[in-house]
């Protein structure tokens, strides 16, 4: 089995090609449309959904079998038809084009795989078997998303936003240090989650920032 890394991909205006239209195809575009990918599918059907999102105009698509040629330009491609051999001939296209490619019938023949996530704002939690136990990532990360509410959405704004103020306010790199460890310490989760959340100004802010240089 592959050792596989973990990346965070940013596709905004990347093109990405799929080719097959079925229920995977489905799947994999709901990930990719929100990123901003500029997607093709090639495919002789879609799916109701993609026939629809392609009648929107949110993706593009040749109606037609797959053939020699359709990955140029991509930056990656999913091979997601029901034809194995198909899926085959798509993912040495795309090794000699050195395209990254994904293999839905079989992972480990593809150059990446895409695990089971969820999203809280910023927050991205991605759960990976390595290709060993597909629904497995599924029901593992379905765990991890019950403890992490939508709260988690407004303390990563609030961490993000309380960085950029500290970074502004203070100059000296090993106070920094410690007000970003104590700011990752301080549990307003809970008090986000009943709606009591009140340090919402820069002022208010450099205060508590203050009161911990004075500790
Ligand atoms: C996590 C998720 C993400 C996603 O697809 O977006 C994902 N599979 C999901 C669901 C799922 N997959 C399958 C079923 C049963 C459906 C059924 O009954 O047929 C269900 C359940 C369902 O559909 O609900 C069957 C299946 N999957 C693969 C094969 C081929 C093989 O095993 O080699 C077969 C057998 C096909 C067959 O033999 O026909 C292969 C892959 N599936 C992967 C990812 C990659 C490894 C991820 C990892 O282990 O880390 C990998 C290697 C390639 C890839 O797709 O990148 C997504 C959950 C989404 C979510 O979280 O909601
Ligand atoms: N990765 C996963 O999570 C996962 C889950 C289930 C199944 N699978 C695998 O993925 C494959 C696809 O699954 P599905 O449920 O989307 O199947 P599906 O039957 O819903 O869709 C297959 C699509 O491929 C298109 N197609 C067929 N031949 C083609 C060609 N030569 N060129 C272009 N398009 C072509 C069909 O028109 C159809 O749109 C399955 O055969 C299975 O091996 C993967």
């Amino acid at each position: 089995m592959a050792h596989y890394v973990p990346i965070m991909l940013d596709l905004q205006g990347r093109k990405c090609v799929l080719v097959g239209g079925g229920f995977v195809a489905e799947r994999k575009v709901a990930i990719l449309q929100p990123a901003g990918a500029e997607i093709l599918i090639v495919s002789p059907r879609l799916t109701p959904k993609l026939h629809q999102a392609w009648k929107q105009g949110q993706i593009a698509w040749n109606e037609r079998c797959y053939e020699q040629g359709d990955l140029h330009g991509a930056f990656m491609v999913l091979a997601v038809t029901d034809q194995p051999f198909v899926n085959d001939q798509i993912v040495a296209e795309a090794h000699k084009l050195g395209i990254l490619v994904n293999h839905a019938g079989e992972g480990a023949r593809g150059s990446f795989i895409t695990p089971s996530s969820f999203r809280r704002g910023e927050l991205i939690v991605a759960v990976s078997t390595s290709g060993a136990a597909p629904e497995a990532a599924k029901r593992v990360s379905t765990e991890i998303e019950e403890q992490f509410g939508d709260e988690y959405e407004e303390y990563i704004r609030f961490l993000s936003w309380a960085r950029l103020v500290i970074k502004k306010r203070v100059q000296d790199v090993s106070r920094r240090k410690l007000l970003f460890k104590k700011l990752a310490t301080i549990d307003v989760l809970k008090e986000i989650r009943t709606g009591e959340f009140s340090l919402s100004s820069e002022d208010e802010l450099l205060s508590w920032i203050n009161v911990q240089q004075e500790e």
